[in-house]
């Protein structure tokens, strides 16, 4: 198949990019991803890129081979629902930031439950990240979107080392899992990623997505009304208090449990979150996801998230939206994470092969409203 594919940012194998390049790649980072939220095309154009380096094209290729074609689906976090309801900001969060999403009026919002894996028939049950991606804003407003994960940091602080980790994990079809000595050989080049494996081993599973916080993960650039810029990262905590899933619940829980319980949950009433950003102290990791910051770092509530309303993401107005975390407001920017450049990239090459799918009539599974959760 022949897609558009240019090199990652970040990709370049010159070890150490000038502060310029960066600058400009970013900056050509934010145009095309705002270009990509508006006709869903391509966002990476930059015709400086050199032509040795690792593409979108090659990450999404990888993250499908170990999902298993899938037509019309996302290419990860294949298996969700969609969500809508309300953001309401505090003052604390217009004094750090001047997006609209701190206005003090109530924005609405688009957004979706999923699951990590491609597989969008998969059980709930086997895959312990959960995740919400959201866009804040309606039409014609100025959007923010962004895609949230269950853990609290990334196992890797490269593209590259992000495509060696799904290359390394992989699945054998004869067993169905990732050869050992092939992940071996991943986390003794990048021996942090351990800490990851040592958080999916041992932090509990949550029971439902209601009861789920949600990071950003990367770290992104709030500017205040002033100008006035810091580096933060944010978390959605629910209060909706947590419950384990426990190993032997696990066992028995049904393939969909996580959208019935959505469900349920929902018939009763809203479910809320507490938008809290933790702000850097000088000096601490802002480009590299897989180091988080010391736990005593100053934190402000910023606003209120509400969902009211959950749908089958085959029918549902998120199915057709590209959550590129560099969809961005004025007032939050992006920061220097390779990861994240590299996440609007590829998301959109995923956007595009799905949405290629769809218009093909290649994609039906993924729109009969039966086939999902
Ligand atoms: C280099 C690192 C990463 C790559 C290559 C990657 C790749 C992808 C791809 C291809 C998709 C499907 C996009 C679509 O078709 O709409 C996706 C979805 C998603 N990613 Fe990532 N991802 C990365 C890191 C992260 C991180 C750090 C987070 C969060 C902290 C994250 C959160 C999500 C979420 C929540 C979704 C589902 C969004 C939705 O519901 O549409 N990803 N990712």
């Amino acid at each position: 198949m022949n897609y558009p594919d240019e090199p990652l940012p970040g990709s370049d194998p010159s070890p150490d990019p000038s502060p310029e390049r960066l600058r400009r790649a970013l900056a050509l980072a934010g145009i095309g991803a705002i270009a990509l939220g508006a006709v869903g095309a391509f966002a990476w154009t930059a015709g400086w890129l050199g032509a040795d380096r690792l593409t979108a094209g090659q990450v999404v290729d990888a993250v499908e081979a170990n999902g298993g074609p899938h037509p019309g689906f996302r290419r990860a976090h294949a298996k969700g629902v969609c969500i809508t309801g309300t953001f309401t900001g505090s003052a604390d969060g217009r004094a750090l930031s001047a997006a609209e999403a701190f206005s003090g009026e109530t924005l609405p919002v688009l957004g979706r439950f999923s699951i990590g894996g491609g597989d969008p028939h998969g059980s709930d049950a086997s895959a312990r990240v959960r995740s919400l991606a959201l866009q804040l804003g309606g039409r014609g407003e100025p959007q923010w979107r962004m895609a949230m994960n269950s853990f609290p940091f990334l196992a890797v602080a490269t593209p590259q080392a992000f495509h060696q980790q799904t290359l390394a994990s992989r699945p054998d079809p004869a067993t169905g899992k990732a050869d050992p000595v092939a992940m071996e050989a991943f986390l003794a080049d990048h021996p942090r990623a351990r800490a990851f494996q040592q958080w999916a081993k041992a932090a509990p599973w949550s029971d439902s997505w209601a009861n789920t916080e949600y990071n950003s993960v990367n770290a992104f650039r709030f500017v205040d009304a002033d100008g006035g810029e810091r580096f933060v990262r944010w978390s959605m905590q629910p209060r909706t208090p947590f419950r384990e899933l426990d190993a032997a619940e696990r066992e028995r829980a049904d393939a969909g449990f996580l959208a019935a319980d959505l469900d349920q949950r929902l018939q009763s009433g809203p479910l809320h979150w507490d938008m809290v950003v933790t702000l850097a102290a000088p000096g601490d990791v802002v480009e590299d996801p897989s180091v988080p910051w010391p736990d005593a770092r100053d934190q402000v509530v910023v606003g209120t998230l509400t969902l009211l309303h959950a749908e089958p993401q085959s029918t549902g107005a998120c199915r057709d939206i590209n959550f590129d975390p560099l969809v961005l407001p004025h007032g939050v920017a992006a920061s220097g994470d390779p990861i994240l450049a590299a996440r609007s990239a590829t998301y959109a090459q995923s956007f595009n092969r799905r949405q290629r799918e769809l218009a093909l009539g290649q994609g039906n599974a993924a729109t009969t409203p039966e086939a999902t959760p």
